[in-house]
């Protein structure tokens, strides 16, 4: 039989609900979700064993593209199938894999190394595997309050395994971070092992069906082959065996931060269907005071609040492709033993996660902004979808940590400028800026793109010559890195905005080489548009550290307006082309026919303040006050 998986799973009824989430308390939501998610993950068991054919071939990417209409919060399993399958499957060794990877194991796990008392600063993470040569196992301890692991998806009810980040120890050397397979719950009663102290973190802002837990181990042992070994090996008499690169055990992460970008644009194309969809469809107020109330869409300002989250979602869905075909490169080349392009791999994805979840924060809640008082219900989605975004700021690496990560990356390179020393092809530009061969502004895409690089050479020379200056008086180095973070930072960030104008932009030239002309013709609109858009919210940059002149900045303007009036025509044809269905948008405001007003009413109906006319607290609490001595 051959099926689409999205018929497949829209089939699923009860995957579909019917009490909108919001009415259910905190333990039914996660009861509710985790309903679906074992009914999703037993479809996707049937998919991999080949039990149901599908003519999609795009599977945990198709179950993925539609999981968030199945959850409208987060997939409690996401943490299981997202980091502790591609975890084992990135650093445990091959027979590990083969024991631990099968298709209809028992195991539910996620990924555990956030601490109550340190998430960013991974180095000080408490807990501890010992290494215990007569019973060959490992003795994994939490030994203080801030050594609980916290924040782990999924660990509060529903993981029976987990995926440990502990200190390992052995003859009373410690070796650092390594990651360990713990079995902590019953596979058959689920009831916790024995050493073994879990439980549910409470409501958070939003992932309120992500199941966070809290875990402390008491002296909890498990076999010494339960070390994840493809990198890094304990042998039976307690040898250590190095791995080629002691930062191979946080590739986790890296993985992660790559991934996260494609997801990011993907919550910024719902983001942008809803309130594009809804800025054609709602009238406020006229033009010209003798006409009738226009479509919000035709208010200029409303184009700029919306069109830059467009375009917004094509460029980190390019990119987001470009990292993942890096990071594939970059895996296989360790695969070879050949580490040198892990670094660069590295800072790029920093800074990029970094910026990328700051953009779709930032970008999804001006779309929330730009529906008014409607776009503040949560029948609208986009509440959640902030909500579920807005912690990708911080999760996987927190945005200051991540962009101070670049910013090593780049003093490194600026440094062997200053001393004229070989650079990298593609940081040429810091030896073009320091012997100031300045190209003349261009106000054109290309010339916005050496516009962003002079910036980053600018303020990659700002910092390091404050760094430097820090040192010349006295102050030790991590001090004077200290004291300069916030030019660090800011270093950082514009490498970011520099990479994704180009890469954007190159992508999207080499595409309408490959489309109708009058597509390549809007996709470009798009992309200049992206350009022109930071060009300007950066121009006091661009004015410190290009040739740029305010007239050019105020072509610029010129030039961003016409693009405005340029793509208003093809705006709802540029989100109905993100193609995502209304059970998966779950908005009144987005959905495809455009009834709103219907929709916000038969949602208000579901309230359950709804059911009786008169509610009961009105006898029991208002009525004695406002009718006292009244009859
Ligand atoms: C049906 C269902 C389908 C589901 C589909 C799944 C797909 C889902 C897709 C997307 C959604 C994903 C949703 C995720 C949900 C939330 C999950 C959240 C999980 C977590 O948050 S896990 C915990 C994350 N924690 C962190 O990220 C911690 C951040 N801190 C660090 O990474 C480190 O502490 C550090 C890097 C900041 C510092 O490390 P350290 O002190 O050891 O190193 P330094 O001294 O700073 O640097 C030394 C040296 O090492 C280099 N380095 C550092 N890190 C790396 C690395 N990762 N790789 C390579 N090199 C690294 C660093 O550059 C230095 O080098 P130089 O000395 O500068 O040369
Ligand atoms: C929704 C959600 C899901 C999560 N899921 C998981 C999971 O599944 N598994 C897991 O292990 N963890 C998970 N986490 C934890 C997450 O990884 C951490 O919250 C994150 O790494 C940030 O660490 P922290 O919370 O300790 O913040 P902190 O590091 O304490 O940050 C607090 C402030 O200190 C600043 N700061 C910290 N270090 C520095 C520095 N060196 N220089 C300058 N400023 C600094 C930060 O910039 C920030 O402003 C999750 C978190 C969230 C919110």
């Amino acid at each position: 039989m051959m099926i689409h998986t999205n018929n497949y799973i829209l089939n699923i009824k009860e995957l579909w609900d019917d009490v909108p989430e919001e009415y259910l308390s905190h333990k039914e939501r996660y009861e509710n979700a985790i309903k679906k998610a074992f009914i999703v993950l037993k479809v996707l068991r049937q998919l991999h064993t080949g039990n149901i054919q599908i003519t999609d071939h795009r599977t945990p990417t198709n179950v993925y593209s539609i999981q968030d209409g199945i959850f409208r919060n987060v997939n409690p399993l996401l943490i299981h199938i997202g980091l502790f399958w591609s975890t084992i499957a990135a650093q445990a060794s091959t027979e590990q894999q083969a024991e631990w990877l099968q298709p209809d194991s028992s195991m539910i796990g996620t990924y555990v190394q956030t601490e109550l008392g340190h998430g960013s600063f991974i180095r000080g993470i408490e807990t501890t595997a010992t290494y215990d040569s007569t019973t060959d196992e490992f003795i994994l301890h939490t030994p203080r309050l801030s050594a609980y692991k916290w924040w782990p998806g999924g660990l509060g009810n529903t993981a029976n395994a987990c995926l440990v980040m502990a200190q390992l120890y052995i003859n009373g050397t410690c070796h650092g971070l390594h990651i360990f397979l713990a079995q902590i719950r019953d596979f058959d009663t689920h009831k916790p092992l024995p050493g073994i102290k879990v439980g549910e973190i409470g409501p958070k802002m939003g992932f309120n069906t992500a199941d966070n837990g809290f875990l402390g181990f008491d002296n909890h042992r498990i076999p010494r082959t339960n070390m994840l070994m493809k990198n890094v090996q304990v042998l039976r008499d307690g040898t250590y065996v190095k791995p080629k690169h002691d930062k191979l055990t946080y590739g986790s992460m890296l993985l992660t931060r790559v991934t996260l970008i494609s997801d990011l644009a993907y919550q910024l194309s719902k983001a942008a269907t809803i309130a594009v969809r809804y800025s054609a469809v709602r009238r406020q107020s006229p033009i010209k005071s003798n006409e009738p109330e226009r479509q919000i869409l035709d208010f200029v300002s409303q184009q700029h609040k919306l069109f830059i989250t467009i375009a917004s979602s094509h460029v980190y869905r390019v990119v987001g492709l470009w990292m993942w075909n890096s990071h594939k490169r970059v895996t296989a080349d360790i695969h070879e033993g050949n580490m040198g392009q892990l670094p660069e791999l590295h800072a790029l994805a920093c800074c990029l996660k970094a910026i990328s979840s700051r953009d779709a924060s930032a970008l999804v809640e001006q779309c929330r902004l730009a529906c008014g008082g409607h776009g503040y219900m949560m029948a609208s989605n986009l509440p959640q979808i902030y909500a579920y975004t807005t912690a990708a700021v911080t999760y996987e690496g927190e945005y200051t940590v991540l962009l101070l990560q670049t910013a090593r990356y780049l003093v490194k390179f600026w440094r062997l400028a200053a001393e004229h020393k070989p650079l990298p092809q593609n940081f040429a530009y810091f030896e073009d800026y320091i012997k100031k061969n300045f190209e003349q502004w261009r106000n054109s895409p290309e010339g916005i793109i050496e516009g962003f690089k002079a910036i980053v050479a600018g303020k990659t020379k700002a910092a390091y010559d404050t760094l430097q200056c820090n040192l010349r008086n006295g102050r030790e180095f991590e001090e004077a890195w200290n004291m300069a973070s916030v030019q660090l930072t800011n270093a950082s960030e514009a490498y970011a905005r520099s990479l994704l104008c180009e890469v954007f932009w190159k992508e999207t030239v080499q595409l309408s080489t490959k489309v109708s002309k009058s597509l390549a013709i809007v996709l470009e609109q798009l992309a200049e548009l992206y350009l022109m858009y930071w060009a300007l919210e950066k121009h006091g940059d661009l004015l410190l550290y290009s040739t740029i002149s305010r007239n050019d900045i105020e072509a610029l303007q010129s030039r961003y307006e016409e693009l405005l009036a340029l793509i208003r025509p093809n705006a709802v044809g540029l989100v109905d082309a993100f193609d995502i269905r209304d059970e998966v948008l779950c908005s009144t405001l987005g959905a495809y026919d455009g009834r709103v007003y219907e929709r916000m009413m038969e949602e208000a109906s579901k309230s359950p303040l709804n059911e009786d006319v008169v509610n009961e607290s009105f006898h029991k609490y208002i009525r004695p006050v406002t009718m006292k001595n009244k009859l």
